[in-house]
C-alpha cells in the first residue's frame, strides 16, 4: 500500500476525479444541443453578448448565473469561444458548427443517438454482463432492453427513428471528406450497392459526385419502408446474412464494426458473391475505423477509437479492429488483397479485392 508517495496519490486522486467527472463533458454537450445554443449564435451571425443569449434562449433571470456556469464549462471544452477580455461575447467554434441542425455536415442527430439513455444505460450493465456466462449471445444492450438494437423498431419506434436519422447525419460529413481526399476510390464504379445503407444519405452524396453511378440502398424492411426509387437509386429490402443485391462495388459503411468476426466473414462472403470476380474489377469499399491508424498519430484520436470500441461492446456484437484483425476477416472471406487509406478524423477507407 505504501509504494506511492503522497504527491503521487494526490495526482492519482486528481486523475480519478477527472475520469469520474468526464461524463459532464458529454452531458454539457447534450445540454448545449437540447438548448439549441449553436443555432441561436449562428442565426445572430456575429458574436453575441450573454444578455442577448439568455434573452434568445428564454432563460429566466433567476437562472442566468446557472446558465453562465454551463457556458463557462462549454467554452473551456472548446465548444464555444468567448472574447478573451470581456469573457462575455460568445461565438461558434468548428465543433459547435457541426452541431448546427439542417446542413449536410451536421452531426447533431448522431450525438443525440449516442448520448440517448437507451444507448448510454447499456454501459451500466457491462460489469454484470461480463461475469455472466449465460449472456454470451446477447449484448449488454439486449440484456437491458430485451432486444438487440435492430429489433426494436416495433417496441421503441421513436428510438429507431432517432437511430436511423442519427446514422444518416454522420454520412454527410464523412462522404464530404471521402470525396475530397480519395474520390478515386469510387471513380469508374458503374454500379454500387450500399449494404446497410440506412435511409440513403450516403448514396445521395455519392450520386452528387457521380451522377452516372447506378446505386442500390440495401437495408432491413423497417428502414427501407416507405422509400421510393428515384432516378438511378433503388431501395431494396433484405438481410445481409441471406444475400446482397449485385453491383460492381459494395459499400459497407459503419457496418462491420457492429458484428463479430464470424458474422463479418458471412457478410463479406455475401458481398463477394454480389460483385464481379477478380478479372472483372469488382471491389468492396469499407468505411470504418482501423484502431491505431489516425492521421498525425493523434493520441486523443486513438482514445476515441477505443471508446467507440466500448460502444460496440455494449450496444452491438462487434468491435473496432486494428489492421491485423481487419486482414484476418478479409482473407477469411476469400479476398486476396486490400488497401487502407486513412481519412482525416477517426476512420479509414479499406478497399478490398476478390
Ligand atoms: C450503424 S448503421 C450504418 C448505416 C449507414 N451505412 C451509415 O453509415 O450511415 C447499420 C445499418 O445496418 C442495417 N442492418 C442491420 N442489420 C442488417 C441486416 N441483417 N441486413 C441489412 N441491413 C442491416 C441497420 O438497419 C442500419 O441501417
Ligand atoms: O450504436 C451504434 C453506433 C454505431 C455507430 C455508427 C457510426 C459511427 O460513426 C459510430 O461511431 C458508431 O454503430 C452501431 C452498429 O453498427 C451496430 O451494429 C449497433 C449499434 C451501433
Amino acid at each position: 500500500m505504501d509504494q506511492f508517495t503522497t504527491t503521487e496519490l494526490l495526482q492519482a486522486q486528481s486523475h480519478a476525479w477527472s475520469l469520474v467527472f468526464s461524463y459532464f463533458k458529454s452531458m454539457s454537450l447534450k445540454a448545449a444541443i437540447d438548448l439549441g445554443i449553436a443555432e441561436i449564435l449562428h442565426k445572430h451571425g456575429k458574436p453575441m453578448s450573454f444578455a442577448q443569449l439568455i434573452t434568445f434562449l428564454s432563460i429566466p433571470d433567476s437562472k442566468s448565473d446557472h446558465f453562465r456556469r454551463l457556458m463557462r464549462a462549454l467554452v473551456h471544452q472548446g465548444i464555444f469561444s468567448t472574447d478573451q477580455e470581456t469573457q462575455s461575447s460568445y461565438s461558434l467554434t468548428p465543433t459547435s458548427q457541426l452541431m448546427l441542425p439542417g446542413n449536410s455536415t451536421s452531426i447533431t442527430q448522431w450525438l443525440r443517438v449516442i448520448l440517448d439513455p437507451t444507448l448510454s444505460h447499456s454501459a451500466h450493465v457491462l460489469p454484470s454482463w461480463l461475469k455472466s456466462s449465460e449472456e454470451t449471445t446477447k449484448t449488454p444492450f439486449a440484456v437491458l432492453h430485451g432486444r438487440e438494437i435492430f429489433e426494436l423498431a416495433d417496441e421503441k419506434p421513436e428510438f429507431t427513428k432517432l437511430y436511423n436519422e442519427g446514422m444518416a447525419s454522420d454520412a454527410g460529413l464523412v462522404m464530404n471528406v471521402v470525396m475530397r481526399s480519395c474520390r478515386d476510390v469510387f471513380e469508374g464504379v458503374e454500379s454500387l450497392v450500399d449494404v446497410g445503407g440506412g435511409n440513403g444519405t450516403t448514396v445521395m452524396a455519392l450520386k452528387k459526385a457521380f451522377p452516372e453511378m447506378k446505386c442500390t440502398v440495401f437495408d432491413l424492411p423497417h428502414v427501407i419502408q416507405g422509400k421510393t426509387d428515384i432516378d438511378g437509386v433503388r431501395f431494396v429490402t433484405g438481410d445481409f446474412f441471406q444475400s446482397v443485391p449485385p453491383a460492381s462495388a459494395a459499400l459497407l459503411k459503419a457496418i462491420l464494426h457492429g458484428w463479430s468476426d464470424e458474422d463479418c466473414v458471412k457478410i463479406l462472403k455475401h458481398c463477394k458473391a454480389a460483385i464481379p470476380n477478380k478479372d472483372n474489377g469488382g471491389k468492396i469499399i469499407i468505411i470504418d475505423m482501423v484502431i491505431g491508424v489516425v492521421m498525425d498519430n493523434e493520441v486523443s484520436a486513438v482514445e476515441t477509437q477505443l471508446f467507440s470500441d466500448l460502444l460496440m461492446l455494449v450496444a452491438a456484437k462487434g468491435k473496432e479492429r486494428n489492421e491485423s484483425e481487419w486482414r484476418d476477416i478479409i482473407f477469411a472471406a476469400g479476398f486476396t488483397n486490400y488497401k487502407i487509406t486513412p481519412l482525416v478524423g477517426l476512420r479509414s477507407v479499406i478497399e478490398v479485392y476478390p
